[in-house]
């Protein structure tokens, strides 16, 4: 069944496939088909999905299509959404609305063997580690979905400057606080205003090599002392305001395109629908582009916090209205604790974030 969308990039109207995609693992187990080679992008792996009925939701699809390929009936379990994405395949436009389903123990020990879907196409298990490395050759839309699936569960910010203004070299009390209490192998948002903290950002890397960083998209860490820590950072950091103006540029200028990161994922701060229909926007065309993906949008408050004590709280229910909006990943950010975990993926998240309740 195909739907009509409109493309609002291009202003033209074209027919896109709407396909319901589920990513079902079983802890570190992901599970994969394989397309026969008469369908289209045949001879791939495939995460199992199919089209969404004109008169279904998206999750309805999900959970119609994983019963019909698998038999597995995933209408009790959560389905975390990852996001929606547009793909031209040329012969082909696809919409693909993906979420990700953990399966139960039970599920899990019933399917474990299947090797043949109820389609008659082989199906597997593969290790997280090697679906993530690209060893499974996927359709191209995947990439995007892979660059997803790497978001860990929590994310550590780290103190403001600011912080440590009580100090005599502040700069060298962040360096040393964060150096002791972040905690083992962590994903890290340097959140560090302040224009020339590049060389502390790279010497906190260089310090621990364990830790894989965010950085502030507005710091030019090329330009930092240490270019060897550069593998470490993994994406670049976009405030709501710097969304905000990217997104009127655009709005000016259509085809102007401004100097975000364009070697790097970028992950963006949200507060409301407006910067969620802006993040949406970024990422759509970051995807037309063939640039790196937005792989996340940090979503807060969710609840109060010490270091924005003004701004009120969205509170679980609206977070997760807004996070529905949102064509990525959701981390909540704002009061909460890495064991809020369960209550953001119930609320429609996959990741929590936040000082100090992140570092040890
Ligand atoms: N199921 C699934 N489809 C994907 C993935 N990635 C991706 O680009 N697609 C595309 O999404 C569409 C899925 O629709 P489908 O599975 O119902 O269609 P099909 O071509 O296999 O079957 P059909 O013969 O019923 O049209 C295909 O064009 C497929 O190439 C994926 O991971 N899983």
């Amino acid at each position: 069944m195909t739907v009509k969308q409109s493309n609002s990039l291009t202003n033209t109207s074209i027919t896109t496939v709407n396909v319901a995609v589920a990513v079902i693992h079983y802890q570190n187990q992901y599970l994969l088909g394989f397309r026969a080679a008469s369908q289209h992008q045949g001879n791939r792996y495939e995460f199992v999905g199919g089209k969404i009925d004109a008169h279904e939701t998206a999750k309805q699809g999900l959970i119609r299509e994983v019963a019909e390929e698998t038999g597995i009936n995933i209408a009790n379990n959560t389905a975390v959404k990852l996001g929606r994405l547009h793909h031209d395949y040329g012969d082909k436009q696809v919409c693909l609305q993906v979420y990700r389903i953990e399966v139960t123990a039970q599920q899990y020990a019933q399917y474990k063997n299947l090797s043949y879907g109820l389609e008659g196409q082989k199906l597997t298990w593969v290790e997280e580690a090697e679906l993530l490395a690209g060893h499974y050759d996927l359709p191209a839309a995947n990439k995007t979905i892979l660059a997803w699936l790497q978001l860990p569960m929590q994310i550590t910010v780290t103190y403001p400057l600011s912080h440590f203004d009580a100090a005599s070299n502040p700069i060298a009390a962040w360096l040393q606080y964060h150096h002791e209490h972040i905690t083992a192998g962590a994903w890290v948002y340097m959140r560090t205003k302040a224009a020339g903290t590049e060389n502390s950002i790279k010497q906190l890397l260089q310090l621990r090599t364990d830790i894989q960083a965010i950085t502030p998209d507005h710091l030019d860490m090329d330009k930092a002392d240490n270019v060897e820590a550069n593998n470490q950072i993994i994406a670049s950091h976009l405030t709501q305001t710097q969304l905000m103006q990217w997104s009127s540029g655009v709005a000016k200028e259509p085809m102007s395109y401004s100097a975000l990161s364009t070697s790097l994922p970028l992950i963006v701060s949200c507060h409301d629908v407006d910067s969620i229909n802006a993040a949406n926007q970024l990422a759509s065309i970051r995807l037309q582009q063939q640039l790196p993906p937005v792989i996340g949008i940090f979503l807060a408050p969710v609840e109060c916090t010490q270091t924005h004590p003004d701004t009120p709280a969205l509170g679980w229910e609206a977070w997760s209205n807004l996070a529905n909006l949102a064509d990525m990943p959701v981390i909540g950010l704002g009061g909460l604790s890495p064991m809020m975990y369960k209550q953001a993926v119930l609320h429609g998240g996959v990741a929590v974030a936040g000082i100090r309740q992140f570092l040890k």
